[in-house]
């Protein structure tokens, strides 16, 4: 039987409203019960780093090292020609991820681990990302979720080899939220927070004379034995727009909902789409490389997103130098010769907002260049 002679109009307003009422909504996403741990999963998605999609990125982020847009600082930097920049690649890896792993909702609670397999990615390089589920846990403050932490990697499609990758943790809604769920302790309503911590800062805080790794060598040795840090905050700010709201989101095949479905939004905590944790979080680095001579990011760990970042508000970055070592601590991808050349710096960076309220914190180790 077909429908060819059905008399009822469908798009009547009020008829429609009836169906949709009646209609079951074919879903997208997982919810917690689906993962378990050890599982591996491969994501359908594939993106295409393209040079227009790593500028385009870069540009909005106002990531605008040279060597990334230009042949002769490419050159220089000892890249072939500009690469795929880290934050584009690191979002292009997760992007794909998204269907499978976070778009049934929830919060993106932080990452680390975040390392980079290969010196340089150029475009035109097909990207394939799994996952394997490597922890699942009860939510003791919000019965309805449930914890999830992967472990993502992000290849090259054509040889296989690993990229970048990183371990990431999301609170995940339970298909269904039940109050008598066995919970691993969180902290109940009435409990004092732990207020041990001295929130004292040290006297002074320092800025390094210069963007080289001697200047941030030399004032961790002026901080040290005094009640001083190096920390500085960077001058320039983002306001969030369209063009970086859904627009970067989408652009690495994110389909979370929290960016781009303004109306499912109006009715969660936030009241509006939020902007992607990695798009706040490219604009603070940017804004810390724009006051350093990268040589190349090694990596990333303890990232927190500390509260939701919407339209209209502006993104400003906070450093705070951790240690300078002439020898790198952590691994260096494949293919990076650094020796006398550059040496390794270990960041903290804080993305806040123009309400001075911390938006997202991390730590950062990157090979920064020695003076001439
Ligand atoms: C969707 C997306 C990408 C994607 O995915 O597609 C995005 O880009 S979206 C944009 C970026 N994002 C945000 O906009 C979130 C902003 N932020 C907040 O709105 C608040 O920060 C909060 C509501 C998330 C938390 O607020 P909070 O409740 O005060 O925070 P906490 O009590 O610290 O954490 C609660 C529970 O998460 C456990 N927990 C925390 N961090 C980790 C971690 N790193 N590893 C393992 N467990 C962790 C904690 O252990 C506690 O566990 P319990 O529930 O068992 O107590």
């Amino acid at each position: 039987m077909t429908d060819d002679t059905d008399p009822t109009d469908w798009t009547d307003p009020e008829t429609f409203r009836a169906a949709l009422d009646r209609a079951e909504t074919r879903e997208k996403g997982n919810y917690f019960e689906a993962f378990a741990e050890g599982d591996r999963i491969e994501h359908e998605p594939g993106i295409r780093l393209s040079r227009a999609g790593n500028e385009r990125w870069m540009a909005q982020t106002l990531n605008h090292d040279p060597a990334f847009w230009r042949t002769d600082a490419a050159a220089e930097r000892g890249y072939d020609e500009p690469p795929i920049h880290p934050d584009y690649l690191l979002a292009a890896t997760m992007g794909p991820s998204v269907e499978d792993l976070s778009e049934k909702g929830g919060y993106f609670l932080g990452r680390t681990d975040v390392r980079y397999r290969t010196d340089a990615v150029y475009p035109g390089t097909e990207l394939r990302v799994d996952s394997t589920v490597i922890e699942t846990k009860a939510s003791g403050s919000r019965p309805e979720y449930g914890i999830v932490t992967w472990e993502t990697t992000g290849r090259d499609a054509e040889t296989g080899d690993a990229l970048v990758s990183y371990r990431r943790t999301n609170m995940i809604p339970r298909r269904d939220p039940d109050e008598s769920v066995e919970t691993d302790g969180g902290q109940t309503a009435g409990e004092q927070p732990d207020t041990d911590a001295d929130p004292r800062l040290p006297d002074e805080l320092l800025t390094p004379d210069g963007e080289c790794f001697e200047d941030f060598r030399t004032a961790l040795d002026d901080a040290e034995g005094r009640d001083a840090a190096v920390a500085y905050r960077h001058e320039r700010g983002r306001t969030i727009d369209d063009a970086l709201l859904a627009g970067l989101p989408l652009a690495t095949l994110n389909t979370a909902k929290q960016h781009h479905d303004a109306a499912a939004m109006a009715d969660s905590p936030s009241g509006e789409s939020v902007v992607y944790g990695d798009v706040t979080r490219s604009i603070a680095l940017a804004h810390a490389r724009s006051d350093e001579r990268t040589f190349r990011e090694l990596g990333y760990d303890d990232e927190r997103f500390h509260d939701f970042v919407t339209a209209g508000d502006t993104i400003y970055g906070f450093t705070r130098v951790l240690g300078a070592s002439e020898t790198p601590t952590i691994d260096v991808p494949s293919g990076v010769d650094a020796t006398d050349t550059a040496g390794e710096v270990r960041f903290q960076h804080v993305a806040f907002n123009q309400n001075e309220e911390p938006v997202y914190s991390g730590t950062r180790t990157a090979l920064i260049e020695m003076r001439d």
